[in-house]
């Protein structure tokens, strides 16, 4: 396999990260308004560190780097709070 063809599968998948990133963030988007509906707050400390011990495992049978993978997953619910408090009326975009 060229350089360029190994190029070109990594950009697919790339893609496929992406559509699956917008995925999740319109689950997070469902997440917000059953939160709203529930009178709970978006962030969930329990949830978090329970996903992130979760994703930190998995990427150890995977034999990947647990550590980024772990950040990964931070900035994910990052992104997923910040769709959630947009939601519910409570975003910092204009
Ligand atoms: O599980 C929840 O309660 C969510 O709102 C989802 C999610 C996530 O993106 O995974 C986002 C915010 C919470 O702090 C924990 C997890």
């Amino acid at each position: 396999m060229t350089i360029e063809e190994i190029r070109n599968e990594i950009d697919l998948l790339d893609s496929r990260i992406i559509s699956l990133i917008a995925e999740r963030q319109a689950i997070a988007g469902r997440m917000a308004h059953e939160k709203y509906l529930a009178g709970l707050p978006v962030r969930d400390e329990g949830r978090r560190e329970a996903l992130l011990d979760r994703v930190f495992n998995e990427a150890v049978e995977q034999n990947i780097d647990p550590v980024m993978v772990r950040r990964i997953f931070e900035i994910l619910m990052d992104m997923s709070e910040e769709r959630q408090h947009e939601c519910i009326g409570e975003g910092n975009l204009p």
